[in-house]
């Protein structure tokens, strides 16, 4: 590491530090060898700096000195006043192993002009990058943001499987996951126009509609969870459990050498050293490609509002200090008491695999201590529940070409579940209006695959049989709310399979054909309502009862005549 008698990183800091004399930060950078171990920040790997962790620091001046650092492999100097342009990074003017590069929250310009084999993370979310993004090239990238600069043209290629809200809040970025770049796909009719360029930073508070509390005002997740929304047994029990994690947490945190670094699961990548297992332990947190960045520390610090409560447990919208918001489930512990812990934790593995872009990625998930919180994308447009329930007209304002796509985006979310290569096959086991969320183009996206498998009381949650048939045709909208489920129960509720109502026996379990049941009741109620509220136009009456015969197809009395949801969705696209 010695070159010419000095350190081979020390010009590179030295030039970074020249911008910041006075920096506290930077205060313990003085000698001749970054890698003595009393230089801040710095995080050496056989003499040589590898990592660089200086969030929050009160940085200013230009980041290209650290990138020209021969062998680094994260960087994270977020939530600094760094300014000037991100120099052109590929595999000959910056480190090949540059696995982390983590700049949001400053003020960088200039291009994102990215070449690199190894980068994994890139968050450069809230800087002043301008230009597109057909000069990012990084194949192995699993944590990804841009949102929240000044980026235009079309998305394409690889990035394209990265979630909406990495894009958004930009100048004029399109194509997917964003609406097609010649003119913006609105699926939700006209009032939502402009929420499907809005990033997740701008939006509403209450993340457009939902089923809950919305007035709530924002508090620490790890407050809410102690609040709890109106039980008073589980308050204390929370709180102590909150708290005991959080300073579990906090002690792990402090013993190792630099906390910004726990952050990046640098050491566990060392460890497994080029393994490809996705899954990696964050804290307490297993997390699975996308949400490598979370940390219980910050959930739990997170400001959070509760989104509603059902009866597999409540969920709460958090927006973490990078400006991440996500959705954290905290499963009932009536209902998923500690047992059992190894299916579940086996289960979640199996869900956390699941990406496509109509089934709500699980990002993380924790189950420690009988806690259970798992960690979804935030979705911003509500819920197909939240939508079917609007009053003032707002459902029958539902275009019939939404419904349809909403139809069809959950259908193939569904059989995405259904197909996955798992042993015994996936069901979700709990489909139903509430769990059908809207992505930022009104998409569908079907959300908590499987939970209600490992729930054992939720027999006290089903309604009376009478709940059960599905929503008369025709009826109008206030008929066939009464018919099916109460929207805010958040129960187990008309929609499930009649193999699987209170009496059938203990053995009773969700499969495949109850969950095409519960997506053929969805189905009706979705083309009923809008039969009774907008009367025919053009080829819809045609459409509305072609769509009947299908829902009346699964919602079939014996399982065994029940289509497939691969069935369904070949019926399905014949209407779309
Ligand atoms: N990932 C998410 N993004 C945005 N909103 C969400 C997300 N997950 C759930 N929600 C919303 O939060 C609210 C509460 O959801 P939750 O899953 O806790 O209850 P539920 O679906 O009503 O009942 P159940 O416990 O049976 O699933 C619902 O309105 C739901 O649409």
């Amino acid at each position: 590491e010695l070159v010419n008698g000095g350190h081979q990183d020390l010009p590179a800091l030295l030039s970074f530090k020249a911008y910041n004399p006075n920096a506290t930060a930077l205060a313990t950078w003085v000698g001749p060898n970054p890698c003595s171990g009393a230089w801040f920040g710095i995080r050496c790997y056989r003499g040589r700096v590898v990592g660089v962790f200086l969030d929050g620091a009160s940085l200013a001046g230009a980041v290209a000195p650290l990138l020209r650092l021969g062998q680094i492999r994260a960087l994270a100097v977020r939530n600094n006043s760094l300014s000037g342009a991100l120099p052109q990074l590929n595999n000959a003017t910056a480190s090949p192993w540059l696995r982390h590069l983590l700049i949001s929250r400053n003020q960088l310009t200039g291009s994102l002009n990215i070449s690199l084999d190894a980068l994994v993370t890139l968050r450069a979310e809230h800087n002043g990058f301008r230009g597109g993004l057909e000069a990012l090239r990084a194949p192995m990238l699993r944590s990804f943001n841009v949102s929240g600069n000044k980026l235009a043209g079309e998305i394409s290629g690889d990035l394209s499987r990265f979630p909406s809200s990495a894009f958004g809040d930009n100048l004029a970025l399109c194509g997917t996951p964003l609406p097609r770049c010649a003119r913006a796909y609105n699926a939700l009719g006209s009032d939502s126009s402009s929420n499907a360029t809005t990033s997740i930073a701008a939006q509403s508070p209450s993340g457009g509609v939902s089923s809950s509390n919305g007035g709530f005002s924002k508090r620490s997740l790890t407050a809410l969870m102690a609040t709890g929304i109106g039980n008073g047994v589980l308050i204390t029990v929370s709180l102590a459990v909150s708290v005991a994690m959080f300073v579990y947490m906090r002690r792990k945190l402090r013993s190792a050498k630099d906390a910004s670094d726990a952050a990046l699961c640098l050491e566990e990548e060392d460890k497994r050293n080029g393994s490809d297992d996705k899954c990696q332990k964050s804290g307490g947190l297993v997390c699975f490609e996308g949400g490598e960045e979370l940390r219980l520390e910050s959930l739990l610090k997170a400001s959070a509002e509760v989104l509603g409560k059902g009866v597999s447990g409540s969920t709460y919208k958090a927006v973490l200090e990078d400006g991440i918001v996500v959705a954290v489930k905290r499963l009932s512990a009536l209902q998923f008491p500690a047992g059992r812990s190894k299916a579940f934790d086996r289960h979640m593995r199996l869900v956390g695999r699941l990406r496509h872009r109509h089934v709500v990625s699980l990002r993380g998930y924790c189950n420690s201590n009988g806690e259970r919180l798992l960690v979804y994308d935030f979705l911003p447009n509500g819920s197909l529940q939240s939508l079917l329930q609007a009053n003032g007209g707002g459902a029958r304002s539902l275009a019939w070409a939404a419904r349809k796509s909403i139809l069809f985006g959950a259908a193939q979310g569904l059989n995405y579940i259904h197909t996955f290569p798992a042993r015994p096959g996936l069901v979700h086991a709990n489909v139903k209006p509430s769990n059908i969320l809207l992505d930022e183009r009104g998409g569908a996206c079907v959300s908590e695959c499987g939970l209600m498998r490992y729930a054992t009381n939720i027999q006290q949650a089903i309604l009376p049989q009478a709940a059960r048939c599905p929503p008369d045709l025709f009826l109008g909208r206030a008929a066939a709310t009464t018919s099916s489920a109460p929207a805010s129960s958040g129960g187990w509720h008309g929609y499930a399979a009649p193999e699987l109502a209170p009496g059938a026996g203990a053995s009773a379990r969700a499969t495949q054909e109850s969950d095409v049941y519960s997506f053929g009741m969805v189905l009706l109620e979705v083309v009923t309502d809008h039969k009774a509220a907008d009367g025919e136009e053009g080829g819809e009456g045609e459409e509305t009862m072609g769509m009947v015969k299908i829902g009346m197809l699964c919602t079939a009395e014996a399982p065994e005549e029940r289509p497939t949801m691969a069935q369904v969705l070949a019926m399905l696209s014949e209407f779309m």
